[in-house]
């Protein structure tokens, strides 16, 4: 090889800003929002966007660029992603994850490199293709880089959807996030699964461990926690053998989970200690009646007198039907010239699109991430620089038929 040919070739610029933004630590629990706004605001300057800071809570920006269309009169496409990105286990990863580094292969390694400064990029660049071509496109477009979406969202997207910033946006359709794909296929999420998070506190008498002391705090919490575990297997069999209406296995976000993930209880082996707890992540199903599933679960609690304390519930939103938004019909002609397969699905975990969804506004969860295990929240986190390059000429393509309906 001449020394010619081994020089790299230049970094497409999509690339570049894509490993820039993933070098800003937006890592909770302290994500750097003031470094990620400032990366942000003269990024819209790069490609003539309005930019807004909105500031609803304290030291948690949000912002907002805007592309005006050329008819006002429609309402405006949102092309939302969050800034903050889940902490590391930084002795797992091969590589530092908040440098972005590339390997020879091309894979892009870093936290956030799928979940989900890859989409944010994807709609920048896209929109500076379009810009170079002289595209306009007839509805606005509004970009929303959120805070906290990791952390459950209240203080990003939820406030967001309440107030008169969103109003003055005139939303009538969102892309937000998706999951990566194993295939050559794309997921599309047009809902997802409510998340409801308890905990559960079993009161007893206190006294030797030898001895059978009445009430005990474990014993209750155990039985009770038993129910938990009951449901989860029938929903697990469920999940294995039931097929949707058009014939296909159905999926996670079709099921109702119910996990235990904490439990504290105890002192010492031969002490019967007075208090148990245990922490339950529920994810309901868009098909549940969230009232009588409430109930259920109460049942259950009160049977052995524990109580329940609900750490956050989401009360559902309606899903975004398919056949009812030109949207979908968007998303499928752009699909078929770019020769990869759409999945839709329910998301099975939660993300802000619930809270557009929540308030009226149909939304998408898409990422163009194909043939890439999915490493969401996972060590090692990476996305190949060509799946990111395709992913780029994949979001003209859609946010122009999107915003040309
Ligand atoms: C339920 S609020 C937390 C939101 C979080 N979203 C992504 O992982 C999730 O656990 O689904
Ligand atoms: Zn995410
Ligand atoms: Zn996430």
């Amino acid at each position: 090889m001449s020394p010619q040919s081994k020089k790299a070739k230049v970094e497409d610029i999509a690339v570049t800003r894509f490993r820039e933004y993933l070098r800003i630590k937006t890592v909770q629990p302290t994500p750097d929002y003031a470094g990620c706004t400032a990366f942000l605001t003269k990024y819209a300057k790069e490609l003539n966007l309005e930019c807004k800071v909105v500031e609803l809570v304290k030291g948690k920006p949000l912002v907002i660029m805007t592309w005006k269309g050329t008819d006002p009169s429609q309402k405006s496409l949102i092309l939302n992603s969050h800034t903050d990105v889940v902490p590391v286990s930084e002795e797992h990863w091969d590589n530092p994850p908040f440098e972005a580094v590339k390997l020879d292969n091309g894979d892009i390694v870093a936290r956030g490199a799928q979940d989900m400064k890859c989409v944010g990029i994807w709609y920048m660049e896209a929109i500076r293709k379009l810009q170079q071509q002289n595209k306009k496109l007839k509805r606005t477009l509004h970009l929303t880089w959120v805070p906290d979406e990791e952390i459950g969202g209240h203080d990003g997207m939820m406030v967001f959807v309440k107030s008169k910033e969103f109003k003055e946006l005139n939303a009538g359709f969102a892309l937000d996030e998706g999951l990566a794909n194993e295939k050559n296929a794309f997921k599309l999420y047009y809902g997802e699964r409510s998340p409801w998070w308890l905990t559960l506190i079993a009161k007893g008498n206190a006294g030797h461990g030898s001895k059978f002391i009445e009430p005990s705090a474990t014993y209750r919490l155990l039985k009770t926690l038993d129910k938990f575990l009951a449901f989860r297997d029938s929903e697990q069999k469920r999940l294995e053998f039931e097929l949707s209406h058009d014939g296909k296995p159905i999926t996670l976000g079709d099921v109702t989970t119910t996990n235990v993930t904490i439990l504290k209880a105890g002192v010492q082996h031969n002490v019967v200690h007075e208090e148990a707890q245990a922490g339950v992540d529920i994810r309901i199903a868009p098909t549940v009646n969230h009232k009588e599933f409430e109930q259920m679960v109460k049942e259950w609690c009160a049977e052995y007198d524990v109580e329940m304390k609900t750490v956050q519930k989401f009360d559902g939103a309606p899903s975004t039907i398919l056949s009812e938004h030109k949207e979908w019909q968007v998303v499928q002609s752009v699909a078929k010239k770019h020769k990869v397969d759409i999945e839709p699905e329910i998301f099975p975990a939660a993300t802000d699109s619930r809270f557009l969804r929540q308030i009226g506004v149909p939304a998408f969860g898409i990422s163009a991430i194909k043939n890439t295990p999915v490493l969401l929240h996972d060590h090692n986190e990476y996305l190949n620089e060509n799946v990111f390059l395709e992913g780029v000429s994949f979001y003209v393509d859609l946010i122009s038929g999107m915003a040309n309906l």
